[in-house]
């Protein structure tokens, strides 16, 4: 049984279409979703439940709107979102994050990466309006990023320039740490300050272009590799709203409205999310079966609640969610 102060991963499964060749060579679709549940039946008899099932033809937009949006809006409270996908190659992870080079695509193609990015600067252009509107001095934000790459076990930074391709092989100076508290923090990593969406989306674009690729068996777009992008969003001036107290001070990180107890716990609760993807196909049927398990264990990892919130405390010092380990994995995004 969960502590009151507990709360788990959400996971979310996607299944993706059936690929031409699938279909061509003769594959079957071997999962079946319950209509209006969020479980999935794998062949005759393996039956798994998740916190979102989204079938083949969910749409991008459905399911940003389902489990990611509500994250990045946490995030102008002061709390970190993670989101993740996780499956075998060619399962769809990245359609489904999302990379620069979506640009591309229609608007509805577009993946969780570039939504994320583009409500982040829409909130951000909302609370400036709003305190215009309220008569007080508009927050300012900073916005950077760092691109991260996982490719055999070594760590590369996507954003470093001087990386020319011969020194790849050579030991990147990223460092990663635990702090006492049990936090994983990176050191030596490139961040990038950024304005404006379409430069958040220029720097995404530049690091998926430099990102370690190598055609696979399956996928022939396959990058075999684990990449992180990590935004961070700060508030650097709090609005000077007559009920509040201690506004127009310089602080890092910090929001603008108390946040009760209630919503505090569910906004902890949706913090991470894992999307677990999988093809619908028979052929893969083995494959789709470890990473149905797989996310299933992943549904009791517990994020541990530290404290409250409070108004006057920097982001950095508030209460944050620790993440148990996870275990071993297939690709990620
Ligand atoms: N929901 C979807 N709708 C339409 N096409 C999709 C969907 N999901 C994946 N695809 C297509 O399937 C192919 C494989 O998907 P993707 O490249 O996202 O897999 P992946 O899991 O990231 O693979 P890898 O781990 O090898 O990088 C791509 O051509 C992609 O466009």
């Amino acid at each position: 049984m969960a502590n009151p102060g507990d709360c788990c991963v959400k996971v979310a499964l996607r299944i993706r279409p059936q690929m031409a060749k699938e279909k061509i060579e003769g594959c079957h679709v071997c999962t079946l979703v319950a209509p209006g549940e969020p479980q999935v039946l794998l062949g005759k008899d393996k039956a798994f439940t998740y916190d979102f099932v989204f079938d083949v033809d969910s749409e991008q937009q459905s399911i940003y709107q389902a489990c990611v949006y509500k994250l990045i809006e946490g995030c102008f409270e002061g709390y970190n979102a993670t989101v993740f996908a996780y499956g075998q190659t060619g399962s769809g992870k990245t359609y489904t994050m999302g990379t620069g080079f979506d640009v591309s695509l229609g608007q509805q193609e577009q993946g969780i990466i570039p939504r994320a990015v583009h409500q982040l600067f829409q909130g951000i252009q909302s609370s400036k309006v709003r305190a215009q509107e309220a008569g007080v001095q508009p927050p300012e934000f900073k916005v950077s990023a760092q691109f991260l790459e996982l490719y055999n076990e070594e760590i590369l930074d996507l954003f470093d320039g001087t990386r020319d391709p011969e020194s790849r092989c050579r030991k990147s100076s990223i460092k990663i740490h635990e702090d006492a508290g049990g936090s994983i923090y990176t050191t030596g990593v490139t961040s990038r300050l950024v304005q404006s969406e379409e430069e958040l989306l220029q720097c995404l674009k530049l690091g998926a272009l430099s990102r370690t690729t190598a055609s696979t068996q399956m996928n022939a777009q396959s990058s075999r590799s684990h990449a992180i992008f990590t935004i961070h969003l700060c508030q650097m001036r709090v609005c000077q709203q007559p009920q509040m107290n201690g506004g127009g001070e310089e602080m890092n990180g910090v929001d603008s409205t108390p946040i009760a107890q209630p919503e505090f716990e569910t906004l902890m609760a949706n913090r991470t999310l894992m999307i677990a993807c999988v093809s619908p196909s028979d052929r893969d049927f083995m494959k789709t079966l470890n990473t149905l398990k797989y996310a299933n264990r992943a549904r009791n990892i517990k994020n541990k609640v530290v404290g409250e919130p409070r108004q006057d405390q920097p982001a950095d010092q508030r209460p944050a969610c620790r993440d148990s380990p996870t275990s071993d994995g297939a690709d990620g995004v």
